[in-house]
């Protein structure tokens, strides 16, 4: 038996009926799923001393004058907001606005907006390009071949690379040659095509997760029992008849079913063992999808001494030499945000994150200044008061953001890191097909997995398993975008160019 088990007594598990793993928004959902369907014979189990996952702030900020930042994430649409919960509503938001730009370059202010509008007009073509791959089923590609042949070629220019960066790598934490055009395009026109392209940034003083913690109160009582913080799970065995869970700290738990909602950076880094050990189209899901990282570093100014134009969102930077070099930041110090608070933070993404996450902070700070100095001008740019980031590849709970989808890789291929095993069953936003990456797609594959689980237990059936693809094909064939492989919307003919 595995060494992480040694030392169990199987009678001393507590018993429950689901095991949820993981405290973030799909086990908070899945949870809500169970209690609607009058399941409330279960534990949650989780890492952290508190829920929400991904979604989580810190206090940042010189003393008597610190904010709530949101350190994972951090943006929702508007009618998305609603969806989600009505405590959501409350969440202190500000529309994004994209427009909102000035763009620099090592020299200062740069114009090259030109550019931004040439990406933006090539994109659609790309756009125009996916819904054909999907619907007349040919074979996916790379972003970066499918920009290609829109005729967006960037080369060495900077601004050009920096447009693109902007345009892309902004959103899916990696560059076009990692991200499938086909199921990317899909990503981006599902949400903010069929709820809204309005893309409100929280900066709500509770911090996001209040949404979460919000929809937790309305099943879990004040330290209500079934919610085991603080509690690292190292091995799960799984079979056909029922699940066991063993802990760092030394307790376990047998339960009928579970619901694992570890991020796919957690299932590819093998911290937690699985009894038995997965067969090979489920280890080969989980593989070859891949989880990004995106980095905000955080910087506070004195506030009567801000710098930019406090009128504007964002400022991109070209570097002159390694795209993706502190690409973009953003003011929180403007109107409909955060006045006052002299705070500015700057996004990196995927090989860039893992530099600055890798290094200590004086090292990113010295960098992140003197790009700073070079867009604005040494002589108008004092100190930063406080200067903060979170190292997101190098959590033990999460490895990473957020998952992306590489080109080439079919729907059956996602099915397979969707589908259960046994009485072992997964969501997260990683196996969310339309809305990976994003809180909504947890939101919903929480949902859906509870749904199915609590019927089963009604049935006092066995759960039928999920579909799975033992043997994979080259393309998925038209009929399979249905609800068993977590193709959901009513017909994809509707966004984007086809509408
Ligand atoms: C920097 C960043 C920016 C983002 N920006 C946005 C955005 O703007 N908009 C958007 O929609 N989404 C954004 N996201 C993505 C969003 O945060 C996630 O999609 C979502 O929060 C994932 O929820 P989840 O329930 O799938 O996983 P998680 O929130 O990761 O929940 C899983 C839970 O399992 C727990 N866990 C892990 N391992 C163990 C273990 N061994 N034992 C016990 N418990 C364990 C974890 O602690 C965690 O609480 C961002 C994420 C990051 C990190």
């Amino acid at each position: 038996s595995p060494f992480s088990k040694r030392g169990y007594n199987a009678t001393t598990c507590k018993k429950t009926s689901v095991a949820i793993l993981g405290a973030g928004t799909a086990g908070i959902t899945a949870a809500q799923g169970l209690t609607n369907n009058s399941v409330t014979d279960f534990l949650i189990v989780e890492y952290n001393g508190d829920i929400g996952g991904r979604v989580a702030h810190t206090t940042f900020g010189a003393p008597n004058q610190s904010y709530t930042v949101e350190l994972g994430a951090n943006w929702v649409s508007d009618p998305q907001l609603n969806n989600l919960d009505r405590t959501l509503s409350f969440c202190a938001t500000g529309a994004s606005n994209y427009s909102s730009l000035e763009t620099f370059n090592q020299d200062g202010a740069n114009d090259f907006t030109d550019l931004i509008n040439e990406f933006e007009t090539d994109y659609s073509t790309l756009e125009q390009d996916a819904g054909y791959i999907l619907t007349e089923n040919l074979q996916d590609r790379s972003t970066r071949s499918g920009l290609s042949l829109a005729r967006w070629k960037p080369g060495k220019n900077p601004e050009a690379q920096a447009s693109e960066w902007w345009g892309w790598d902004f959103e899916y934490a990696y560059p076009p040659e990692l991200s499938s055009q086909e199921f990317g395009i899909v990503n981006y026109n599902t949400t903010f095509y069929q709820y809204s392209d309005a893309n409100n940034y929280v900066f709500d003083s509770r911090g996001f997760n209040a949404f979460i913690k919000g929809t937790a109160a309305t099943f879990l009582k004040p330290n209500d029992p079934r919610l085991l913080l603080n509690t690292i799970v190292t091995n799960i065995s799984y079979s056909d008849t029922g699940v066991t869970v063993y802990n760092q700290d030394g307790s376990c738990i047998d339960a009928d079913y579970a619901i694992c909602t570890f991020s796919l950076g957690v299932l590819q880094n093998d911290v937690v063992t699985f009894d038995p050990e997965f067969p090979s189209w489920k280890q080969m899901g989980i593989e070859t999808f891949q989880m990004g990282t995106y980095t905000k570093v955080f910087l506070q100014f004195p506030p009567d001494q801000v710098f930019w134009n406090k009128s504007t969102q964002f400022f991109l930077y070209a570097d002159p030499v390694e795209r993706g070099y502190y690409p973009i930041f953003q003011s929180l110090d403007g109107p409909g945000f955060l006045e006052g608070s002299g705070i500015n933070f700057v996004t990196v993404v995927d090989q860039q994150s893992y530099r600055v996450e890798s290094q200590d902070d004086e090292t990113t700070k010295a960098q992140v200044m003197a790009v700073l100095r070079d867009m604005f001008g040494a002589e108008n740019v004092p100190d930063p008061i406080a200067f903060m980031y979170p190292r997101w590849s190098l959590e033990p709970w999460a490895f990473g953001s957020y998952s992306n989808w590489p080109p080439g890789t079919t729907l059956e291929m996602h099915q397979n890191l969707r589908a259960n095993l046994g009485r072992l069953f997964f969501a997260g936003e990683a196996t969310s097909t339309e809305y990976y990456g994003f809180l909504h797609g947890a939101f919903f594959e929480g949902q859906a997995v509870a749904e199915e689980i609590a019927d089963c237990i009604k049935k006092r059936t066995n759960c039928s398993s999920e579909i799975n693809y033992q043997e994979l094909h080259g393309t998925t064939p038209l009929s399979e975008y249905d609800a068993a492989n977590g193709w959901d919307v009513s017909s994809f003919l509707t966004y984007g160019f086809y509408g």
